[in-house]
């Protein structure tokens, strides 16, 4: 199952009324057929289910992982306490301002806690739960260890909260909103945005999207749902202590995600659920084995020998299991040759309607640059790796409607500048103009954002993400739906969303991809995983174009069509420069090669003025240039990638 499915307006109606009515039948069915024990124990299980997808969100969809559940769980808890105890507010207010506070606080400390990654985050992230759980067990405002009573329930609509029963319809209600709204995130333009900053930072960034603003934002919505799951506690429990909100709560949270699965919010309920069944199990079962004394120990001794087993056997969870056998069956219940025909991989450009291509770019491209005019400028461009220097004041230009193959041996700096141009990296000295615009400094989401897309020399695709999505990433610059919008979706938004769909369609079509739209894009072979990221940079509807090897895993019709590619495209007037190792691809497809040896550069010329320079000959085509092959005599080999600022 792919992270990514697609959101049309067909997909909201009568559809997601049903499903929120038999939500609310199943909820109230189970709290009025069970007695008030069973039913706490339902509402427990909501706000973890509720805390669950907290977490889902900002490190399942985002990547992020951050332990910093109980201290947000906590604000809501006391900022609810403390609201309508010592000033008598309603209840409702005080979960809501609660909620703008945890809110705040967390977009916040979000740019400065992102900027740490993996288990230093996780290190930070806990450290704040702690710090959480020192501070309101110290400080007297918040009635230390002791806690705070006295607090009110809560009323709504003149009804109030006070039976189990109520507290459970009530918090799973919630929860029903807020799988909703996750649900609807990860099909639209701001959770695919996630998802590719989960699966791969830098190629995110080139396609335009903020990387810090989205991580921001996702810790943000977190933290609000977080608070708002506290405020529901302290507003049934009517009681609130620092134990909740410590390292416990955020740990048994992660086990619900583990168990449940991170990358989908049925996860986080899933998860609750069945970590519940296994409290209470574990609960029957070893007081006989282990006597009453040891039970305490034995539940937690249990549950970290689950997690381990989780993580080992099945890190993606029971939703990943479950998605697993889904995808196994399907695959057997599929018609013959269905298979088979996704494999076949027309060539790029074969399956095109180009004058459909065509009339988008004309569309697109009104206002650009004529045909021949400069769009990519750089000057005396250097980039220094501690010792090592990567590329030595190089200078180029691109012009509208020409391919410029930049080509040199390995180690020469190639990928390195395509990476200064792109902003993925920050020259050490130099000038990068695109439009006239001085882009040097700017991020790469930046640049993305003044037309200029590019491919990566390892493919750079997302995990979980199929074919059409990974594609429609590159489109996010040509939407503007942001995370709110995206999760309780408008006309405007699912209108919106279909338009991006049909770019990225357009785009899969014209480099003969349709018939993989549905595939994992990183299921597919090196030569399709280079043909998607082509597609992903053209959705951009960029004005420079970079490609860094595209022929590598391509054959010999695959590359022809690329090549017909890169010529409509220049007929379009778009500015591309491809790095290529395959001569017989760069002297038929380049006006022009740039040539770079030791991150200098050697020589720029037309194709059959390099092809005869004897410095180049020395330098990179060498005695080993083989016609035949088409390939100069240096061994091609890849490097990852990722992120190198
Ligand atoms: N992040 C980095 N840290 C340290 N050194 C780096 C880094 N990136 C590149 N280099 C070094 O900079 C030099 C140029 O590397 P670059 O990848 O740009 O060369 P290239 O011409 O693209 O090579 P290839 O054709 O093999 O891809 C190499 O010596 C490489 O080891």
């Amino acid at each position: 199952m792919s992270d990514t499915p697609r959101q049309s307006s067909s997909a909201i109606g009568w559809r997601h009324l049903v499903g929120a009515l038999v939500w609310i039948a199943v909820v109230a069915a189970f709290a009025f057929s069970t007695n008030e024990y069973y039913a706490g124990l339902g509402a427990s299980v909501g706000l973890l289910a509720l805390l669950g997808l907290g977490m889902v969100l900002v490190t399942g969809y985002a990547g992020q992982f951050s332990l910093a559940v109980g201290a947000v769980y906590g604000i809501g808890a006391y900022g609810s306490t403390l609201l309508t105890v010592n000033y008598g507010w309603a209840g409702l207010a005080a979960m809501a301002v609660s909620a703008i506070v945890a809110g705040i606080l967390g977009f916040a400390l979000a740019r400065p806690l992102f900027r740490l990654r993996g288990h230093f985050l996780a290190m930070a992230t806990l450290a704040l739960t702690e710090v959480f759980y020192l501070l309101v067990n110290n400080a007297e405002f918040t009635g230390g260890s002791t806690g705070l009573g006295g607090i009110r329930p809560l009323e709504l609509f003149g009804f109030t909260f006070l039976s189990s029963q109520s507290h459970m319809i009530l918090n799973w209600v919630v929860v029903g909103i807020v799988l909703w709204g996750m649900l609807m995130l990860r099909r639209g333009r701001e959770g695919r945005a996630l998802l590719a900053i989960r699966g791969h930072e830098a190629a995110a960034a080139a396609a335009g999207i903020n990387i810090a603003s989205s991580k921001a934002r996702v810790f943000t919505a977190s933290a609000v749902i977080s608070s708002i799951a506290g405020s529901l506690y302290a507003h049934q429990v009517l009681y609130v202590n620092p134990p909740p909100f410590g390292l416990i709560t955020a740990i048994e949270v992660l086990m619900i995600a583990v168990l449940g699965g991170m990358r989908s919010p049925w996860g986080a309920i899933v998860g609750a659920i069945v970590l519940e069944l296994l409290h209470q199990l574990i609960d029957a079962t070893l007081p006989s084995i282990l006597g009453n004394a040891a039970v305490g120990a034995g539940q937690e001794l249990v549950m970290g020998l689950l997690l381990v087993v989780i993580l080992v056997l099945r890190p993606d969870g029971i939703i990943g299991a479950i998605s697993a056998a889904a995808r196994l069956g399907r695959r057997y219940t599929r018609e013959p040759g269905l298979e088979a025909d996704a494999e076949s991989n027309a060539p790029p450009g074969d399956d095109a309607p180009s004058d459909m291509a065509s009339q988008r770019r004309a569309q697109d491209l009104v206002g650009i640059p004529r045909l021949g005019e400069v769009v990519l400028s750089a000057e005396g461009l250097a980039k220094h790796f501690g010792g090592v220097t990567a590329v030595d004041g190089v200078s180029l230009n691109i012009r509208a409607g020409e391919v410029l193959a930049v080509i040199g041996p390995n180690g020469a700096g190639k990928s390195t500048l395509v990476n200064l141009l792109s902003g993925n990296l920050v020259p050490n000295a130099g000038s990068v103009h695109i439009d006239g615009v001085d882009t040097t400094a700017m991020k790469a989401h930046q640049v993305a954002a003044h037309k200029l897309s590019r491919t990566f020399q390892t493919p750079c695709l997302f995990e979980g993400m199929d074919v059409a999505g990974t594609v429609a990433v590159g489109a996010h610059l040509r939407g503007s739906v942001g995370m709110l919008r995206s999760s309780v979706p408008t006309f405007g938004s699912l209108k919106e969303e279909e338009t991006l769909a049909t770019e990225a369609a357009t785009a899969l079509n014209r480099l003969g991809l349709s018939r993989l739209a549905d595939r994992d894009a990183k299921s597919l072979s090196l030569g399709q995983q280079k043909q998607v990221e082509i597609a992903r940079a053209l959705v951009a509807s960029p004005r420079v174009l970079l490609l860094d090897e595209p022929c590598a895993g391509l054959n010999k019709a695959e590359k022809a069509s690329l090549m017909r590619l890169l010529r409509s495209l220049g007929r379009e007037g778009m500015a591309v420069l491809v790095i290529e190792h395959d001569m017989e691809f760069v002297m038929a497809a380049a006006d022009r090669v740039h040539v770079l040896n030791f991150g200098s550069t050697l020589r720029v010329g037309t194709p059959e003025e390099v092809q005869t320079d004897q410095d180049v000959i020395d330098a990179y085509l060498g005695v080993a240039h083989d016609p035949q092959s088409g390939h100069a005599g240096h061994e091609d080999h890849m490097t990852d990638e990722g992120v190198k600022r």
